[in-house]
This record gives structure tokens, sequence and C-alpha cells, in this order.
């Protein structure tokens, strides 16, 4: 996320970070660099102007802390700024209405609607607790609205049925109806995409407006469209009054044009980022976190955040009871330690997230080597039996090689797995015998479970901004 941007910056203020002065001219030259970063990476130019003249201002004025150097100083500046200029405070939906409270969704076609919906409302219903009911009033592409009801029920919101037959409007009236006698606390409506904001689309969602009068209007924009993102949520608001923008694909978007662009474009706040196909990958948008991000100074708060929600607690405590008692760790123990891994986004995903690692991810080769390794692992371990995966070491000859066959690998890698599963059941062997949990849990942050790995602060190493673990 933001690769190339993050690695513009990091340059740049790394080399003021050698000055010993803040001078008119060093900022000149930094001020440039930041310019051409901000450039490359699609920001529109008005906002690049506000900002490199704020920066300017601020670092030839009077804001010299005395614990910092002029690099730090510099460094402190673009960042807040970039907070600034992302409008400084995560804004949360507002639900305050007589319910359902309705939210709106709009956007161009193959936006991410429909995904945003179905990730909506999972955020809703998981982390909110609301009853959520989901609708399409997308009548030109029939599939929209059986793609709804597919990740409706996947995320376990209530499916408003439609079809294409019916006018998007009346839709929409009977959908709060049913929304209302059912209880539900939010409606999510789905609008059709075009390819332009035309006036047949804004006299469409005029209407769907004023008949249902929404709580909050979100614009669903693509963040790799950079800038014409923040231009086509403008044009949009300008008809309809937004209350937010959801950036969705941000995943791949590795300029950050469009997330640095819309706030001071259309004055309305991002509130969400989509970070992924799956409906889980929605992330509440915090300015100063994108801004680390964006900086390579890490984003640990999400990441600890990421940790309690996708780690399964039982499971990992389960994993620290055995191993303090002494218990073998097995294959099955081992299974499960790469699905928390997985949830988590991957080695890829995590690294992305900790202070100075974004350009390691980008190395992200060997990476994606070793992502591509656990993936593996896992699929041997589903071709044995349950027997097997608790006593490996009865493993024979002729069953490595049927295990090799049945998960489409060869043998050595079936004996390699067996091998580091070894070192590991050994290591946490000894660890269990010596009482030595807690500083080994602390050693692999807190990511392979235990009270501490879910502790706020705890779930990573000291100095990687963990902070102490609890252990
Ligand atoms: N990588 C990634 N892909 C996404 C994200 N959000 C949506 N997509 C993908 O983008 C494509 C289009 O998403 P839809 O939700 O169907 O888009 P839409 O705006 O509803 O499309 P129309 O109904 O045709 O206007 C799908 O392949 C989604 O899986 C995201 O945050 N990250």
């Amino acid at each position: 996320m933001f690769n190339s941007l993050s690695e513009r910056l990091s340059l740049t203020l790394k080399q003021i970070t050698g000055q010993s002065k803040l001078t008119e001219d060093n900022i000149k030259t930094s001020l440039r660099e930041v310019r051409m970063a901000l450039l490359e990476a699609d920001v529109a130019l008005p906002v690049v102007k506000a900002f490199i003249d704020r920066v300017k201002d601020r670092a030839v004025g009077q804001e010299v802390a005395e614990a910092l150097n002029p690099g730090q100083q510099f460094l402190k500046i673009v960042q807040s700024e970039l907070v600034h200029v992302m409008g400084e405070q995560n804004e949360v939906l507002n639900l305050k209405a007589q319910p359902p409270a309705i939210i709106l969704m709009a956007g161009l076609q193959g936006a991410g609607k429909t995904t945003t919906v179905a990730k909506l409302a999972r955020f809703l219903s998981e982390r909110e607790k609301k009853k959520v009911m989901v609708v399409s009033a997308d009548i030109y592409r029939p599939a929209a609205i059986q793609q709804l009801e597919t990740l409706a029920a996947e995320v376990g919101a209530l499916f408003f049925p439609s079809d294409s037959s019916q006018q998007p409007e009346r839709i929409v009236r009977d959908a709060v109806d049913a929304a209302r006698k059912q209880a539900v606390d939010v409606l999510l409506v789905d609008t059709a995409g075009r390819l332009a904001i035309d006036e047949q689309m804004m006299a469409e969602i005029k209407a769907l407006h004023k008949a249902i009068e929404p709580v909050e209007t979100l614009f669903v924009v693509d963040a790799m469209t950079g800038q014409d993102a923040a231009n086509t949520a403008k044009a949009f608001n300008d008809a309809i009054p937004i209350t937010g923008v959801v950036l969705s694909k941000a995943d791949g978007d590795a300029r950050g044009g469009a997330a640095l662009s819309v706030r001071h474009i259309t004055g309305k706040p991002i509130k969400f980022i989509g970070m992924g196909e799956k409906t889980d990958a929605l992330e509440a948008f915090y300015p100063d976190r994108i801004a680390s991000r964006i900086l390579d100074m890490g984003d640990v708060l999400s990441l600890i955040e990421e940790v309690e929600r996708k780690v399964d607690k039982v499971k990992a405590e389960r994993l620290a009871g055995k191993i303090k008692k002494g218990k073998a760790f097995d294959l099955q123990d081992f299974r499960e330690q790469l699905d928390q891994m997985s949830n988590m986004g991957g080695l890829t995903g995590m690294m992305d997230k900790l202070p100075g690692m974004g350009q390691m991810a980008k190395a992200g080769n060997q990476l994606q080597g070793a992502e591509k390794q656990f993936h593996q692992m896992g699929v041997i371990i589903d071709s044995m039996t349950p027997l097997e995966r608790h006593f490996p070491d009865k493993i024979v000859g002729s069953r490595k090689r049927r295990i090799a066959m049945g998960s489409g690998t060869q043998i050595q890698d079936v004996n390699r797995l067996l091998k580091q599963h070894k070192q590991m059941a050994k290591m946490f062997k000894k660890v269990g015998q010596k009482g030595g949990m807690q500083k080994m849990m602390r050693g692999m942050g807190g990511m392979m479970g235990g009270q501490g790995g879910m502790a706020p602060g705890g779930g990573l190493p000291p100095g990687l901004g963990g902070g102490k673990s609890p252990f």
C-alpha cells in the first residue's frame, strides 16, 4: 500500500536528516523532492500546492523543538501535514437515526460498491453488534442482485429480495418498510453503477435519496484511479451531498494519490478503506495511521487491533497451556499457527504495518516465497490423517510418498516440513520445561498465542512498538 510514495518520501527525509540546521536552502531542496513525490503519487495539484505551502510555513517558522534534530523536525512537520490533509481524525459512521439508519451506497461501475456493502454489513454486525439488512436497487445488472444475496448470506446479514422488473424507488421503499417491521438497526442500500457520472445516474440516485432520506450517503471510489477518484467524488457531491467516501482497493494502490486528495478536493472525509476482496478487508480510515504507513513508520495500532480481532484466542490460549504443561507441539498445532498467520494477512500484510518494515515488505520476493512455503505446509498437513498429525515420527516412507502425492508436492517437501516441525517441537518442549514460555512468546512477538499476544502492546516485540510484554 502506497509503496512508491513511501519509498520516495523516506529517501527525501533521509537526505535532510544529515543536516545540522534547517535553512531556507535545504528546505527548498527537500520541499522540491516532497512535491515531486506527491505529484508522482498522483496527488491533485491544488492539494500538493497547499501541502507544500503549509510545510514550508511551519518549517521556516518557529517550530524548533529542542529534543529534535532538523531532520526529525522536518519529518514531524511532514507527518502532521499528511494527517491534516487527510482530515485529522477518523470520522465514524453516523447511525443516530430512528431505526433503521439508512446508508445509501453509490459509485461508478466496478468501484467496489457491492463488495463494500457486504464488508460494511459484516463490520456493523460483528463489531457494532447491529442488526443489518441489505438491498440492491441495481435493476440493470441482474447478477448484481444475486451477488449481493450471496454476500449477504456469507456475512450473515438479512437480504431484502428485489428483481430487475421493479422500480428502484419502489424497491427501496419496500425495503425500508421491511427493515422497520423486522427491527433492523441499519439498512444498507446498494445502487447501480455507471461508467461516468451522467444525468441518468444522478436523476435516479436523487430520487432514491429523496425517497429514503439516508443518514449516510457513501461514495465508493477505486483508490487506484488516483486523483480522478477525488474529482469523481466531488462531481457527485456537487449534485447530492455525500457524507463520506469509501476508498476501495487501497491494498493494490502503490501511489496514494486518492487518499491524499479526497478530503481537500471534496471537503468530505474518507470513512473507510477497502484492503482486499474478502468481506473482512475493511478498515476504518485513520489519517494518522495512514500517514505513518506512508512514511514507513508503521501502523502498530491497526496491527494490534487486527491481532485482537483475528487471532483465535481460544486456540491460542489452549496452545499456551499445552506448552506450559510440557505437552507435545504436534502438526495440528502447527497447522493452527499457519491459519492464524494467514488470517492476519500473511507475512506481507503484517510487515506492512511494522515500523521500518515497509521497505522490507517491498523487497517482497523472499517474503512471498516464504508465504508460498507456509501455504504448501498447510496443504501437506491437510493430507495427513489425524493420527499422523499427532505422531509425525511414525510416518513411514510409503506414507510420505502418498502424502506428497495427495498434496501435489514432492517427498522432499514433506521431509522438510517434518524437519521444521521437529525443530519447533523441540524448542517448545525446552521452553515448556524451563518455564521459559514468557521469554519465547515475547521473542515471537506474542503472535503465536498466550494472553500476552492478545493484549494491546503485548502483540509485538518490544522495540517495534509493542512495549513491554505482560509476560
Ligand atoms: N483488491 C481489492 N479488490 C476489491 C476491493 N473491493 C472490491 N474489489 C473487487 O473489485 C471488483 C468489483 O467489485 P464490485 O463490488 O462488484 O463493484 P461494484 O461497484 O458493485 O460493481 P457494479 O455493480 O458493476 O457497478 C470485484 O472483483 C471485487 O472483488 C478491495 O478493497 N480490494
